[in-house]
């Protein structure tokens, strides 16, 4: 299963250029700056720009092509799409809304999916509300809701989020983390924000200047030593693992990362839940003899596996593997020389902080 495609599309000052293939399941997130051509690849995938030239495929069903000619149009792609600022019927309450999905319905779904999806988006309170008196996150919880419930082949999602002040991004996140776990509907979605990117994304493709400049598997993507330029700064890893407990004392998220144990500041997390962490290589040193005395909680014993480059000529990058899992660092070449580090040799990692996620 996958969405794969090859399109052009020419704009007064931008030219979309895009070569993709993403998996027909789990979440796709594109990311890049302002003006870099993620929402017109989204509207290409939705069949709102017939000026695009190329082909594109869904699951093997052609839906756009040159030669020969076709091109399916949006009401025959079977999407779920939610904009920036959600769209609703103003004339509907929340319920009015989330019927009109479920009447457009595209394909048999159980009886129960109207209240499964109410009670998963958390709006049973808010059925008879007029969708005029919602706050922005009630509103794109609505509007979600609606896409989910003509049951969609494809959901689409333009930056659902922007439009929402970061309290209320807060509180819709984790609705958005639990649609992708709950859900086996593909979602494509658009978005500037990395911390967004990385709560939500199986795969990512991130956009410069009208390109797709890299895709793939989040962690492996933005861990890949080679980071296209306007992303070099997002160099980390993502590793999705399991609290094994939180220290009350410390106000600590104790993660299993293989054979030890990733200290991350949490106010409070239960013991098995499922997490992902993100750690940048600004935030990883190189050490080789773990013994001194410092503040730093978490150190591993790891080999490095691959050096090169950074963008800024006093800096180098590294890959490390720690019990099997990727690590990425960044240290400036003076001490790269020092330790004489070099792919094979066993150091120690240290993280210095670790973005506990959603
Ligand atoms: N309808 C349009 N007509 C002409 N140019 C457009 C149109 N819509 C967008 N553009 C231009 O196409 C380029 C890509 O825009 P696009 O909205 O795809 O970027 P984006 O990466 O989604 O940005 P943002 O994160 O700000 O939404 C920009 O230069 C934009 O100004």
């Amino acid at each position: 299963m996958s969405l794969s495609g090859n399109l052009t599309l020419q704009r007064p000052g931008f030219s979309l250029r895009a070569s993709f293939d993403f998996p027909g399941r789990g979440t796709t997130v594109l990311l890049g700056p302002s003006g870099s051509g993620k929402t017109t690849l989204l509207r290409c995938l939705a069949g709102l720009e017939p000026a695009a030239l190329g082909r594109l495929s869904m699951n093997g069903v052609v839906w756009q092509s040159d030669d020969p000619p076709v091109f399916v149009p949006v009401h025959a792609r079977q999407l779920g799409v939610v904009f920036q600022e959600g769209r609703l019927f103003p004339h509907l309450n929340v319920e009015g809304n989330l019927r009109y999905g479920w009447r457009r319905r595209i394909q048999p779904v159980q009886g129960a999916a109207y209240e499964g999806a109410v009670e998963m988006l958390n709006l049973g309170t808010l059925l008879q509300r007029s969708v005029q008196k919602l706050s922005g996150g009630e509103r794109q919880r609505v509007a979600i809701g609606r896409a989910l419930l003509a049951a969609p082949r494809l959901l689409l999602l333009d930056e659902p989020l922007s439009a929402i002040d970061r309290a209320h991004r807060d509180e819709i996140l984790p609705y958005l983390v639990r649609l992708r776990r709950v859900l086996d509907i593909p979602m494509v979605y658009v978005t500037h924000s990395l911390e967004e990117a990385v709560c939500l994304a199986d795969h990512i493709a991130l956009f410069d200047s009208g390109e797709i400049a890299s895709q793939g598997v989040l962690s492996a993507t933005l861990s890949r030593l080679d980071l296209p330029f306007p992303f070099q700064d997002d160099l980390s890893v993502v590793i999705e693992t399991t609290v094994i407990r939180w220290d009350a004392d410390y106000a600590l998220a104790c993660l299993q990362i293989g054979d030890h144990i990733l200290r991350v500041p949490a106010s409070t997390k239960p013991a098995a839940e499922r997490v992902r962490v993100r750690v940048c290589a600004k935030d990883v040193s190189i050490a080789i003899d773990p013994h001194t005395q410092d503040s730093i909680l978490n150190k591993f014993p790891a080999c490095v596996i691959e050096l090169a480059d950074a963008h800024h000529p006093a800096q180098v990058v590294l890959a490390l593997d720690v019990a099997g899992i990727r690590f990425v660092a960044r240290i400036t070449r003076l001490s790269c020389a020092t330790l004489q580090l070099s792919p094979g040799k066993m150091v120690w990692i240290q993280v210095k902080s670790a973005a506990l996620l959603i």
